[in-house]
């Protein structure tokens, strides 16, 4: 009896090994004709495959450029998975318009610990529904009122970096602009001041930058992503400590908020009691200033009140706003310093557009001043294009998806190298040069509108894409007004 038990046991391991892998045979000759570097079975690509998050981006960027023809995708193998990596607009576009393809690649999962299912990381199942709750959030009228807090943060920046202007000495402005990002985001989703400018050591500012950092690395090394290797032998300590101070920062402020909104009697008093103020129109120098504005959390919680999210999906909304909101804005801010410190001449227009604009006036920026700041902008999108903050995204396909003549079979990763659709010579000539005037409006009419992602596109695009053009703008146009930067090291370099 043992024996023939053995036997069946030994039959079927047998009958399952063979049978994954006539199935892992099949889907690689389904990609036989898909370009991509050489790979085997089984193992596929991973032998080539560099281990340090450093070498990540050099080497998916050196694998696009092998392969630079259209239609701009190649197949490479992860192991036994198959991914399609896409880097051409027309290409991009048959998967960012459907509205099928949304669900997300298993590298979020390394998310979901700090984030949940917010709107970041949900499936389609939730997306769908939430992604229309929080699109109001989003609007014109309430992005507004950020104006004030841009304006406060990048006033304290302006004075941090005042003396390293005056000493006239070369310095790295990243940190800095990184704290005023963090600041800028911090009160605007939780209208609370972690106060990163000026005070470095508190634990939630260290917590979140580490955690940023955990996550990147790991998303950017195979070694480190089964959970059991992660934990014991990678950050998984350190990215517990994280968690454990921003969960409990965010749930502290969470219900904060609510015993205040819940003092005052709900929401809708709130609103009305804010209303009066406005029209009593309370100015910016009045000490209580702040409560005249909602913050993203309020208008969350009035979500919960009228029962249209439940409580525990608010903290999951924050943590998204905060790791999407402020990484991504420091990033994309400290290149255009870089590329305009580069190049003078391009420098010398952003000077005059502020000067004609504010003249000697150190007035504070309004919402209609972003709007006029039409130069400034292209600058901050031609940057956005050589070096998006998010360079790459992936999707899951849902169904079948013909692309290009080849039938690519549902639920592989696809990989969307915006980083490259930015440097396609078809769509963008001699791609490597930085000319903001790419973008005025001459040159932006009749663009393929899958050319420019920094934001993706489609139905699952950056939720955030205006809220963060107004706070670069600004914190950009304050540096700017008062100081001409000069790049140390030459993008030639
Ligand atoms: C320069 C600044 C920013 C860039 C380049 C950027 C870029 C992106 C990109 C590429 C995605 C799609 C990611 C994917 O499909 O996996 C995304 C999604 C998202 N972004 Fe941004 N982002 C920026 C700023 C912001 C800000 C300031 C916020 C919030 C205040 C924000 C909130 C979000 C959210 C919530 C999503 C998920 C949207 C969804 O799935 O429906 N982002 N962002």
């Amino acid at each position: 009896m043992a024996v023939l038990g053995i036997a069946l046991l030994i039959g079927a391991i047998v009958a399952l090994v063979a049978t994954a892998l006539l199935k892992h045979l099949r889907l690689r000759r389904q990609f036989a004709a898909c370009p991509g570097p050489r790979s085997f079975p089984l193992i596929g690509n991973a032998a080539q495959l560099k281990m340090k998050p450093e070498d990540f981006m050099d080497q998916t960027m050196g694998t696009c450029m092998m392969f630079p023809a259209y239609p701009r995708m190649q197949n490479i193998w992860l192991a036994t998975e198959p991914y399609v990596m896409l880097y051409g607009a027309e290409v991009v576009e048959v998967v960012l318009s459907s509205g099928k393809h949304i669900d997300k690649g298993f590298e979020y999962n390394m998310l979901h610990p700090w984030l949940g299912r917010g709107l970041l990381t949900s499936a389609s199942t939730t997306w769908r529904p939430r992604r229309k709750l929080l699109t109001p959030t989003f609007h014109y009228d309430i992005l507004k009122d950020f104006v004030e807090v841009f304006n406060q943060q990048s006033k304290i920046l302006l004075g941090i970096l005042r003396p390293f202007a005056e000493s006239g000495k070369s310095f790295d402005v990243s940190t800095y602009i990184a704290s005023c990002a963090l600041d800028i985001i911090c009160e605007s989703a939780m209208g609370r001041s972690v106060n990163a400018q000026l005070n470095h050591q508190s634990d939630y500012v260290k917590a979140i930058i580490e955690i940023n950092d955990i996550i990147h690395k790991r998303q950017k090394n195979p070694l480190s992503w089964p959970n059991f290797l992660f934990w014991h032998f990678g950050n998984g300590k350190r990215h517990a400590w994280c968690l454990e101070v921003l969960h409990g920062f965010t749930q502290k402020v969470i219900d904060e908020r609510k015993a205040e909104i819940d003092k005052l009697g709900g929401m809708d008093e709130m609103m009305n009691a804010l209303q009066d103020k406005r029209n009593n129109n309370v100015g910016d120098d009045d000490v209580d200033s702040k409560k005249q504005r909602l913050a993203f959390l309020d208008l969350l919680l009035d979500l919960v009140d009228r029962q249209q999210m439940p409580m525990a999906d608010v903290r999951p909304e924050v943590d998204t706003f905060m790791f999407e909101g402020h990484d991504t804005t420091s990033s994309a801010m400290t290149w255009t310093l870089h590329l305009l410190g580069c190049y003078p001449e391009v420098q010398r227009r952003v000077h005059a557009e502020l000067d004609a604009l504010f003249g000697d006036d150190a007035r504070d920026i309004t919402f209609e001043d972003i709007g006029s700041l039409k130069y400034l902008e292209c600058c901050v999108k031609e940057t956005l294009r050589l070096f998006p903050s998010v360079p790459m995204f992936t999707r899951v396909l849902k169904h079948d998806q013909p692309i290009d003549g080849l039938v690519v079979p549902a639920g592989t990763q696809v990989v969307i190298v915006s980083y490259m659709v930015h440097r396609d010579p078809k769509h963008w000539p001699d791609p490597e040069v930085f000319d903001p005037d790419r973008f005025s409006p001459q040159q932006t009419a009749g663009r393929h509108p899958y050319a420019f992602l920094p934001f993706s596109a489609g139905g699952r695009n950056c939720i955030g894409q205006r809220f963060a053009m107004m706070e670069e703008k600004t914190v950009l146009a304050w540096l700017l007004r008062y100081f001409e930067v000069e790049s140390v090291q030459r993008r030639d370099q």
